[in-house]
């Protein structure tokens, strides 16, 4: 019965897009085509398996304490196939190096090799994941509060080697999956408070970056991540937003905008556009802000749908990848995947759905109050009945009953956990 009412929802929708020139099947074939890239570190609170003990540092954390989190690999993969489960299409996982698997032993960021990581490239490819990666330069001994731009040369040789590993992981990643691995270079260094030496460590950033991108790989490609500042390190960013614009345009890598390391009234939206007139790709960590960069699920609001809506009338999605970037402790975990997975993609589809010839024909001969009528009337459009269609055509769960079986989850495999 219900199975009949997606349908017919869908039918009625498909009429209603179809009188303003929009093709609602070819919306959900694209969307089917786009592939999120799952953050692996919601399921455990960014602990990784280095040190399950260890503090989170590096101007990053994780409020909260729900019980049920995943607690080593196989849960953490159990989990993210679980959250998979709810989310319709084929997707990528976005693995940390600190997520290796280490047999136990001690090994150090300067050491790791793509050995650490056959299990989950297996695990990968049984479970059609692709594999994107991390570099870690947080949660680590060395860490501090600089680590690429640190002016003591060991430390910073100790990240440089770090971080040239895990190219080297990537690189196998992505000639074991046949596709591209996307590697993102984050690093937290900064200043809690004032600091006289703004130039220098940028300069020693720059200098450990072209270092460590000096060699060519084909099977993986490079991205730098922005952020505005972290928790300890508020008063200077080195890998600010400036800072990796130039180097990404200057060197033609991929920029992550991670729509949670902006001013708050910043529109991350409009940067889309301009970005993409200069580097090659974009990455995004798509995220959920308030009032700082407190990595919340993500939700359908304005900002994604901005974002999302701007992609889509650049045509770039084939020069975008969409990653997660939240991580959320005070509730289910695999709650949080989901629910900031089909927000996305909701904000996606909305996009696709938009009816952008006429809204951009009506601007051009200056109609700019049917401009405005169409954009406003988008907004209560039936693209909830696209989207249930969607996924139960994708055999995932339509509207809220994934709800009850999250809470199944729950009961049965997370409660269990100490
Ligand atoms: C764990 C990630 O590397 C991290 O979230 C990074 O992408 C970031 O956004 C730091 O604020
Ligand atoms: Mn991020």
């Amino acid at each position: 019965m219900k199975e009949q009412l997606i349908v017919k929802a869908y039918e009625v929708a498909k009429e209603r897009y179809a009188a303003i020139g929009v093709d609602t099947d070819k919306a959900i074939k694209q969307l089917e085509n786009t592939p999120l890239s799952l953050h692996c570190w919601q399921a455990d609170d960014v602990t990784g398996f280095e040190n399950p003990d260890g503090q989170l540092t590096g101007g990053i954390q994780a409020t909260g304490n729900y019980p049920g989190k995943a607690r080593n690999i196989e849960e953490l993969r159990m989990d993210v196939l679980k959250a998979k489960s709810f989310i319709a299409g084929n997707h990528r996982l976005n693995l940390h190096a600190s997520y290796g698997e280490f047999g136990g032993q001690k090994v150090d960021r300067n050491e790791v090799e793509p050995k650490h990581f056959a299990g989950w490239m297996q695990w990968a490819k049984e479970n059609n994941f692709k594999l994107d990666f991390n570099s870690t330069s947080f949660s680590h001994p060395l860490s501090g509060s600089l680590s690429l731009a640190n002016p003591d040369e060991s430390i910073r040789k100790f990240w440089i080697e770090h971080t040239k590993r895990c190219r080297a992981i990537s690189e196998e990643m992505g000639k074991a999956q046949n596709d591209p691995c996307i590697m993102n270079v984050w690093i937290h260094d900064g200043s809690k408070d004032q600091t006289v030496e703004k130039l220098r460590y940028r300069q020693l950033l720059e200098q450990s970056l072209d270092e460590i991108f000096a060699k060519k790989y084909d099977n993986m490609k490079d991205c730098i991540e922005a952020k505005l500042f972290g928790i300890g390190l508020e008063s200077y960013t080195v890998g600010s937003y400036d800072f990796y614009l130039g180097y990404g345009v200057k060197n033609q890598k991929i920029v992550t905008l991670d729509t949670g390391h902006f001013v708050p009234t910043e529109s991350v939206a409009d940067k889309v556009s301009s970005l993409l007139l200069f580097v090659p790709e974009l990455m995004l960590h798509v995220s959920r802000p308030i009032r700082w960069d407190s990595d919340h699920v993500t939700i359908v609001n304005d900002d994604t749908l901005d974002l999302f809506k701007e992609i889509v009338r650049a045509d770039a999605l084939n020069r975008v990848h969409i990653g997660l970037d939240y991580f959320d402790a005070s509730i289910n975990r695999i709650g949080a995947y989901v629910v900031g997975s089909r927000a996305t993609q909701k904000c996606l589809l909305h996009a696709l759905l938009e009816p952008i010839p006429t809204l951009r024909k009506y601007e051009d001969k200056n109609k700019l109050f049917e401009r405005l009528a169409l954009l406003e009337e988008d907004k209560s459009m039936p693209w909830g009945a696209v989207y249930d269609y969607f996924c139960m055509k994708n055999g995932v769960p339509v509207g809220e009953d994934y709800i009850k079986e999250i809470e199944k989850y729950e009961a049965d495999v997370l409660s269990k956990r100490a």
